[in-house]
């Protein structure tokens, strides 16, 4: 669903050399997850994956199809839901939106929209504006909407970075779960290894700068995830343990 093939980045203007050489895959219906060090040039290949800047060198491919732009059926949640969404509309409205855009029939857009607020448990905040709501709440309306505009493939920017412990462990699993009953193929960025282990079939580890894959390690956990048992798994701290390794490695190596 998903091929990158030799992403190489480099800012022209500061000389930085983002991304060396990334190649990867990712499956009809994976959830694959990206870590590496501060700095490794996380953002920069999602924004290539997503066609919001175009790479230096390489490719990417949706589908088949070469990315030259932002996919028709791909949707983006960021981690400043605090600018991504917009305070004048109503929640309802924020996520309706990108469904106007895309001319779909006013009574299938009712629908999608009620669903998807449903679906992340805002169905009675519809009619509310998003500073009226929590920040877990507001990244909730922001997965909404890339839930309501049905993507193929779902890109996600370390959605959970800047809400509290208990509410980052809830946005997981309506992620996990809005994942299984979709079937979204699924790229997720995180910082957190632990995240990175609790919600991916597979994680892609990045090297410090020159960036590339470091390695593709299979998370073989059971498929149904908890926040307690998943976690206290003897396997879950061994993947844990070296993926923890190898970012460090990859600190050393700059
Ligand atoms: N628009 C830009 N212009 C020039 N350089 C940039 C730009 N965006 C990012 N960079 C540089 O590219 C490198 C990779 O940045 P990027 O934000 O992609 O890394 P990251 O892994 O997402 O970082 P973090 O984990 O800290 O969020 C950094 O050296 C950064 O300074």
């Amino acid at each position: 669903m998903l091929e990158v093939c030799g992403v190489r980045k480099v800012y022209e203007d500061r000389g930085v050399e983002a991304l060396r050489e990334v190649t990867f895959e990712v499956d009809a219906g994976e959830l694959v997850c990206v870590v590496g060090p501060s700095g490794c040039g996380k953002t920069t290949l999602l924004r290539c994956v997503a066609g919001l800047l175009p790479p230096t060198a390489g490719s990417v491919r949706v589908g088949g199809v070469p990315v030259t732009g932002p996919p028709p059926r791909m949707a983006v949640v960021f981690q400043e839901y605090g600018r991504s969404l917009f305070p004048w509309m109503t929640v309802r409205q924020n996520v309706e939106l990108p469904l106007k855009e895309k001319k779909v029939p006013a009574g299938r857009r009712n629908e999608l929209v009620a669903g998807a607020l449903a679906a992340v448990g805002l169905a009675d905040v519809a009619d509310a504006h998003p500073w009226q709501l929590s920040g877990g709440m507001q990244q909730r309306v922001a997965i909404a909407r890339a839930v309501a505009y049905e993507p193929q493939v779902l890109l996600m920017d370390e959605p959970f970075a800047a809400v509290d412990a208990q509410t980052r462990a809830d946005l997981e699993d309506l992620i996990l779960a809005l994942w299984r009953d979709l079937g979204v193929t699924t790229l997720f960025v995180t910082h957190d290894i632990d995240e990175a282990v609790y919600l991916g079939q597979r994680v892609i580890v990045l090297s410090g700068s020159p960036t590339v894959v470091m390695e593709d390690l299979k998370i073989d956990l059971p498929p149904e995830r908890d926040q307690l048992t998943t976690r206290s798994l003897p396997r879950f701290a061994d993947l844990r343990g070296r993926l923890y390794a190898q970012i460090q490695r990859a600190r050393g190596d700059r």
